[in-house]
């Protein structure tokens, strides 16, 4: 029997891949076909690696070919998976990278009031504690707290001259460098700002200061998900995302649409994970005592549903609303389960932007430099 590779294709022509239009020779599917006395070979090259599509295609091509070419003929079917390249770097970071800093993080709630400018300034003390240079922009338009957290709510930014060019300095306290959108405006001042306003704001808070060298610079943002937080991701350089929830259900729905805006595919911000906060309530005179007032475990259990790491909890504790208040953040003080507890949900952010800063190309804006006291650097 001699085979003829012509009318073998021309078979082929009568058959497509399943899912794909055209037929399997003109899609490129059919890479090469090579006949020896009544043996075929078909090298046939899939773009998916479901099994029912591999199996339905080898069948189909020996079908073709035992009907329209031999009856006799012995098929053997190669198939190579590819996937196509993916259209663009799901990690990108968008906007222009600013020299000097390092990572940027995004400290995001659903709902306003679970603690996210709290563990804001906890997790900027403690990475400051572990050595990193850190600096907090609070972006927090509806309700800027960090300047009360430091302490340093009646002071003004100074300018200084960088390069020749004017910048505005931020203020320091516990070893963290501050600039707050509160800085610009009157208290009791409603601010009802557009998306692309605060953004613009908020850049020249970032490109206009002299923030100098950072390994992290937290972003408080407002609470919420809505058109602000777009404009502020899609011109910022992003390193990724913590989302901090307390256990309870409404908060919870609503940190699930805040780690859902981060992740569409016009923001595409990368969520380095999920915090819960007022955990469980343990008193003073029972500290053995865990009492779980907004629910057990939601946020965790959230993190698991949603595949998105589980960086900590803090528990609700009278001291860290106290000290929030004073201006000295709870993580501050020592041998404290606060402080216990701020440094192992900050050794996880660490690790979390390490794991995804090296799977991105070592771009300068995102390299890490000073990585004292976190367990990331002792691999
Ligand atoms: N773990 C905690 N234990 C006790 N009090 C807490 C804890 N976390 C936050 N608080 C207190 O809860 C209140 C709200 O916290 P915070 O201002 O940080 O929330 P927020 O999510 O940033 O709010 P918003 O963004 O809506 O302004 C504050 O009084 C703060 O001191």
């Amino acid at each position: 029997m001699k085979l003829n590779k012509q009318d073998i294709l021309k078979a082929l022509e009568t058959i497509t891949v399943a899912g794909e239009g055209t037929n399997m020779v003109e899609s490129g599917a059919v890479q090469n076909v090579m006949t020896f006395a009544d043996e075929v070979i078909v090298d046939l090259k899939l773009s998916t690696p479901a099994l029912h599509i591999k199996k339905r295609a080898e069948a189909d091509i020996i079908q073709a070919i035992t009907e329209k070419v031999h009856k006799d003929a012995q098929v053997k079917v190669n198939i190579k998976v590819e996937a196509p390249a993916k259209p663009e770097n799901p990690n990108l970071i968008k906007g222009k990278p600013i020299p000097g800093i390092k990572n940027i993080v995004a400290i995001a709630s659903g709902k306003g009031g679970v603690g996210k400018s709290t563990v804001t300034a906890n997790i900027a003390v403690t990475l400051a504690k572990m050595g990193f240079k850190v600096g907090i922009l609070d972006a927090d338009i509806y309700g800027p707290s960090i300047p009360i957290m430091f302490d340093v709510a009646m002071e003004r930014p100074l300018s200084v001259t960088v390069d020749g060019k004017s910048k505005m300095k931020p203020i320091e306290n516990h070893g963290v460098k501050v600039l707050s959108i509160g800085f610009f405006t009157k208290p009791d001042q409603a601010v009802i700002w557009r998306g692309p306003m605060a953004a613009k704001a908020l850049n020249q808070l970032i490109f206009d200061a002299a923030w100098g060298e950072l390994d992290f610079m937290l972003l408080d943002l407002p609470p919420g998900t809505g058109d602000i937080h777009l404009s502020i991701m899609q011109s910022l350089p992003i390193t990724g995302a913590v989302v901090v929830s307390t256990p309870q259900n409404v908060a919870l729905a609503d940190a699930r649409k805040g780690v859902a805006m981060f992740q569409q595919e016009s923001i595409d911000v990368p969520v380095l994970g999920m915090v819960e906060n007022m955990a469980y309530f343990t008193p003073d005179e029972l500290p053995e005592n865990k009492y779980y007032i907004f629910g057990k475990e939601g946020a965790r259990n959230l993190a698991e549903d949603l595949s998105i790491p589980f960086l900590g909890e803090i528990p609700l504790v009278q001291s860290i609303r106290e000290a929030g208040d004073a201006g000295r953040p709870a993580a501050l003080q020592t041998a404290t389960p606060i402080e216990k507890a701020y440094e192992e949900l900050t050794r996880n952010v660490v690790e979390e932007t390490v794991r995804r800063n090296n799977n991105l190309p070592p771009t300068e804006a995102i390299q890490i430099t000073t990585m004292a006291g976190c367990s990331a650097v002792k691999k």
